[in-house]
């Protein structure tokens, strides 16, 4: 059977030495929300990185597939191109550049075209003024504004899949509700989404179709929503 959107096959990845991701399974298909948690350096973050083709995260084993294709040895920029989007939990500093200009720029070499009222309309769907369109990318914004400004270029993209790490660090609660939402309505219009987060409360909004659950680098527990009520009551040593 064809797979439609993203498929992890057992993924043995090392970086800087160390083994960070073992034996790791996972699919994300077209128009599902899969939750990824797992206690601190569990190796979330090391997937995400694995998956967008970040040279410092050796593949050992296995393979990553988008529509069945395997991507493991492309580029991250190749990657990016064929749809692959990663909002990052630390999106970087970077001076001198004004955010209407960056969107415009990335969205004209992606192929995608947006005008300034676009850019400003994605900019509104994550509640950000038209006020942003001239600061300098990322520089003094508070933590919550840069995961806004991230979600807005998922906005303008259109990735296939998209993988948020740690979205909802930082955002106020009605950032939370919103986001959840629109990555939701993402998920409607057929977008798959990898959702990594310590956020219960955002979890149970976002209703995710699957929770799956790694620990020391492994998949320990793949399952519903109600994996969190466990997890909430007893810690992630309840689940081994
Ligand atoms: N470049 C690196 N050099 C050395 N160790 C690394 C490197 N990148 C990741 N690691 C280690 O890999 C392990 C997994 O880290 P990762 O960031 O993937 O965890 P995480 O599950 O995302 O954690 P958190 O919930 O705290 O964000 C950690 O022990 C981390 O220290």
């Amino acid at each position: 059977m064809e797979n439609t959107g993203l498929r992890i096959e057992k993924l043995t990845v090392s970086v800087a030495s160390r083994k960070v991701l073992k034996d790791v399974s996972l699919d994300v298909s077209k128009g599902e929300v899969v939750a990824l948690i797992g206690p601190n350096g569990s190796g979330k973050t090391s997937l995400a990185f694995t998956v967008m083709g970040h040279p410092n995260y050796k593949v050992e084993n296995g393979r990553i597939l988008l529509h069945g294709e395997d991507i493991t040895s492309l580029k991250p920029h190749e990657r990016a191109y064929k749809g692959i989007f990663l909002v990052f939990q630390s999106p970087p500093d970077i001076g001198g550049l004004p955010v209407g200009m960056f969107l415009q720029e990335m969205t004209t070499k992606r192929g995608i075209e947006a005008s300034i009222n676009d850019i400003n309309n994605a900019l509104l769907e994550v509640g950000l003024s038209d006020h942003y369109l001239s600061r300098n990318l990322y520089e003094g914004f508070s933590g919550g504004e840069k995961k806004r400004l991230e979600f807005a270029q998922a906005l303008l993209f259109k990735p296939q899949i998209l993988i948020l790490d740690e979205l909802d660090s930082g955002l106020d609660i009605e950032g939370v509700r919103l986001l959840t939402g629109k990555t939701r309505e993402l998920a409607g219009s057929g977008v798959g989404v990898l959702y990594i987060s310590h956020n219960i409360a955002a979890l149970r909004l976002l209703r995710p179709n699957r929770v799956v659950v790694m620990m020391n680098g492994g998949v320990v527990a793949v399952d519903g929503l109600e994996i969190l009520d466990v997890i909430e009551e007893k810690g992630y040593q309840g689940l081994v």
